[in-house]
């Protein structure tokens, strides 16, 4: 297994840390073909995110930020290149990799509980210490007092909550997040990243988010990386650090109140380089 260079990057000035790799990208090319022609979605990616750390990819519209995290997932096999999770390749969906879209997808018929554990029960896991974990879960995603209610009768930020329990239920060491608070009002989304990041953290897993948003990249993770426009390349990484809190990240909302958030704002913003027409 390689490791992940913790090298200095965006005008940090840490010392290079080894720390062991979870996620391996190498190499990734995509092309999709379809009867309009050829797409070049990917053009040789490659990625390490480390064990707990948390990696969020932003670019353009279309350059292939999806993509990269299907083919991660193992939901889309790469043209070329390959992907290993703790040293095992990725050839298809398995256990050891959640992935929660903007989507809840919960079933309208089944308890907050029954739509938890679903992804345990799909892969004949024990039900009842998957039950349990199910629950478990629940409570710390604040949810406890609801396992028994319906989907219909939550709002879409507590559905993305049991969207997030039923993603960890199987305790996968890496979680893929597509966009997943894009559907939610800017409260509710300010809210439950906290939530969100204080669960996975705990979890100690390695998170892997797409998203439009680059204060929520700021906010959420411990490295931005950035991708061309189309064919999607890693642009540049950036590392996220706040003076003062080297040994302990602060809670997405409070990183939203310190100096370094604008000054990453806005060279996040430039590597963008976002055109608006007028
Ligand atoms: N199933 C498909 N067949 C053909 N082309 C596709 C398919 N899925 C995506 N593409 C194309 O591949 C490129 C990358 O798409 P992808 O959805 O990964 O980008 P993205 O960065 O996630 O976009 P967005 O930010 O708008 O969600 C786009 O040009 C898209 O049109």
């Amino acid at each position: 297994m390689s490791e992940v260079l913790d090298r200095p990057c965006a005008g940090t000035v840490s010392a290079p840390v080894l720390k062991p790799s979870r996620i391996e990208v190498r190499d990734v090319s995509l092309r999709y073909f379809t009867h309009a022609g050829e797409t070049q979605a990917l053009e040789r990616i490659s990625l390490d995110v480390a064990a707990g750390e948390f990696v969020s990819l932003i670019g353009q519209s279309g350059c292939g930020k999806s993509t990269l995290l299907s083919i991660i997932a193992g939901i889309l096999p790469a043209s070329s290149g390959t992907v290993h999770v703790d040293g095992k390749p990725v050839n298809g969906p398995s256990p050891r990799i959640g992935y929660m879209l903007q989507q809840d997808y919960l079933y309208e018929w089944r308890t907050i509980l029954d739509n938890a554990v679903l992804g345990a029960e799909i892969q004949g896991l024990n039900l009842p210490r998957a039950r349990e974990r199910a629950a478990h879960l629940l409570h710390k995603c604040g949810m406890g007092d609801f396992l028994h209610h319906y989907p219909r009768q939550l709002s879409g930020g507590m559905r993305q909550r049991v969207a997030l329990a039923r993603t960890l239920v199987t305790n996968p060491d890496v979680v893929l997040l597509d966009e997943p608070f894009s559907a939610l009002d800017s409260q509710t989304r300010l809210a439950i990243a906290d939530e969100v990041v204080e669960v996975l953290r705990s979890e100690g897993k390695s998170v892997v988010l797409v998203t439009h948003d680059i204060g929520e990249a700021i906010a959420m993770t411990d490295r931005v990386v950035v991708l061309s426009r189309r064919p999607g390349r890693i642009k540049s990484q950036h590392l996220m650090r706040f003076a003062g809190h080297e040994s302990s990240r602060p809670s997405p909302f409070a990183v939203r109140g310190l100096p370094e958030f604008n000054r990453y704002f806005s060279t996040l913003w430039d590597e963008l380089d976002v055109h608006v027409e007028g």
